[in-house]
């Protein structure tokens, strides 16, 4: 069901220092920022050649990277974002399989523009899953 790694996401405190970090220390392309109201982030994407990595910065006072940054001061790893090609059908899959899906289980527009849907990392190896349709 799950294809391509579309992203990991990487929380961090200062998005701007987070960026320098990767483009002038690993001389990596980077995106502008983008806030995104909605998911309670401000994103930064490093485009590398066989993904991407998502810079997260809290946005907002009910943002999910305070709270995660609240445990993890320092940052660090947060999702990881596989492509499937219908959301709707995976999410149905995942569902009857027992899997938890985060929010009302309806897709919200990711940061590409594309459907995206968040399963609770209980469920799949301590780790935040991401999905995206590709
Ligand atoms: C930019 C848009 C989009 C894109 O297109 O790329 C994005 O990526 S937006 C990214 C931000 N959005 C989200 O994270 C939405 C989904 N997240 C959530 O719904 C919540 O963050 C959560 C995962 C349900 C956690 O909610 P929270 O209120 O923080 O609950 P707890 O703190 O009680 O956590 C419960 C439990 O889960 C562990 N946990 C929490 N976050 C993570 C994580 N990222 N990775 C692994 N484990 C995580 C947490 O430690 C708790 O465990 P215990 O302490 O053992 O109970
Ligand atoms: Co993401």
């Amino acid at each position: 069901m799950i294809g391509r790694l579309n992203h990991v996401a990487i929380a961090v405190r200062d998005i701007a220092a987070a960026t320098a970090v990767y483009r002038d220390t690993l001389g990596a392309r980077v995106s502008q920022a983008v806030p995104l109201p909605e998911h309670g982030v401000t994103t930064v994407f490093v485009e590398l050649p066989n993904t991407k990595i998502e810079l997260l910065e809290p946005l907002g006072a009910d943002s999910p990277i305070a709270r995660f940054l609240e445990k993890a001061p320092d940052g660090g790893i947060h999702h990881l974002c596989y492509e499937v090609g219908d959301i709707r059908a995976a999410r149905d899959r995942l569902v009857e399989a027992g899997a938890r899906v985060l929010g009302d289980g309806e897709p919200k527009t990711g940061a590409h523009g594309k459907p995206v849907l968040f399963l609770h990392p209980k469920d799949f190896c301590g780790t935040l899953v991401e999905l995206e349709e590709a």
